[in-house]
């Protein structure tokens, strides 16, 4: 099972030691509850090599090389641990001459984010809704001094856990298996991101409040979202289902989102890129059995989902608190 005392321990002498008030307790039960499959991911990490990497890059991929070329027969056994731990979804990762080419190119969204960023080094960062934790690695690549992500999914934890261990076991980043709303509010972090959880929220200003309740006065807030067309009155709340998900709520205009990001009180707002979803970035790969975007558009319109909705189109917005 995954052992958070490590976490624990690193964050006693730090600005983050109050939420020792709530977390630990929080975890026990977190683990009394878990899904049947947890204890079956958690123990793949086990079989996983100890060898350590001789070069890891953080900065371009998120990648690490051992000095010693790996046998045919290694990566093979390595390859089918990994697979166990399917689908994996953000990505890609190229770990001891394994690549996990995964359904997102999330290395294109940390592209269009990056270059917007207040400086990450030295940040104490919150990432809400991390998945397997890809740009966690990348902001501690940019010299962020901690990077705590938090997504309730069990098998992206275990995911990025199996990262971790290939990366030496690297602790500058660590994943806290709760949603956002449950975490004690902390306003203590210098960046807090939420990537593509917003329309999964069933009242978005809740959400926008609960990520400002995490920063500290002035923090930067990354905000990027499902966006449609339209002014300032503009939300599309889907009838069931948008691009096959069941749980999409609220896909604002950015006129909209950022009308409701005043209301929070949030300062100095502004939208930096907006982009429609491209095939290049969302497609199938050999590490899902899943369906992916071509699936979800309407096959003679891409610029429609199938239920006839504006096909994915995704902003990305900063603001101070
Ligand atoms: N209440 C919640 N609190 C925290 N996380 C949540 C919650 N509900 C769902 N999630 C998590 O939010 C992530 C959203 S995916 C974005 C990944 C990455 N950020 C990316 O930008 O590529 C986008 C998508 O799947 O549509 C998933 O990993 C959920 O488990």
């Amino acid at each position: 099972m995954i052992d958070f005392r490590p976490f624990y321990a690193q964050i006693a002498t730090t600005n983050l030691s109050a939420w020792l008030e709530t977390l630990p307790l929080q975890l026990k039960n977190w683990e009394k509850n878990t899904h049947g499959d947890y204890a079956k991911w958690a123990k793949i990490i086990d079989f996983l090599p100890d060898t350590p990497a001789e070069h890891i890059d953080l900065k371009n991929f998120v990648k690490s090389d051992r000095a010693s070329a790996i046998s045919d027969g290694e990566k093979q056994r390595l390859i089918h641990h990994l697979k166990q731990l399917m689908p994996w979804r953000k990505g890609p990762y190229h770990l001891h001459g394994v690549h996990i080419d995964t359904e997102w190119r999330s290395d294109f969204k940390w592209d269009r984010v990056l270059p917007h960023l207040s400086p990450l080094q030295d940040r104490t960062i919150l990432d809400v809704g991390c998945g397997s934790g890809y740009h966690m690695w990348r902001m501690v690549g940019e010299g962020a001094k901690m990077v705590v992500g938090i997504d309730p999914t069990e098998l992206f934890l275990c995911q990025f856990e199996a990262v971790r261990k290939l990366l030496n076991n690297d602790r500058r980043a660590n994943l806290i298996p709760l949603g956002i709303e449950q975490m004690q509010p902390l306003g203590v972090f210098d960046t807090v991101f939420s990537m593509g959880v917003l329309y999964h929220r069933k009242s978005p200003l809740d959400h926008l409040t609960q990520l400002k309740s995490q920063l500290r006065q002035g923090g930067e807030l990354v905000l990027e979202t499902l966006v449609v067309d339209g002014d300032e009155h503009t939300a599309l709340v889907p009838a069931e289902r948008y691009a096959k998900m069941k749980n999409v709520y609220f896909i604002p205009s950015v006129a909209c989102l950022i009308n409701w990001l005043q209301k929070c009180a949030f300062k100095n707002v502004r939208c930096v890129d907006v982009e429609v979803t491209s095939l290049e970035e969302q497609r199938k790969t050999d590490w899902l059995e899943n369906e992916s975007l071509i699936d979800f558009l309407d096959p003679n319109d891409h610029s429609k989902t199938i239920e006839g909705y504006p096909a994915p189109k995704r902003a990305v917005i900063l603001a101070n608190k």
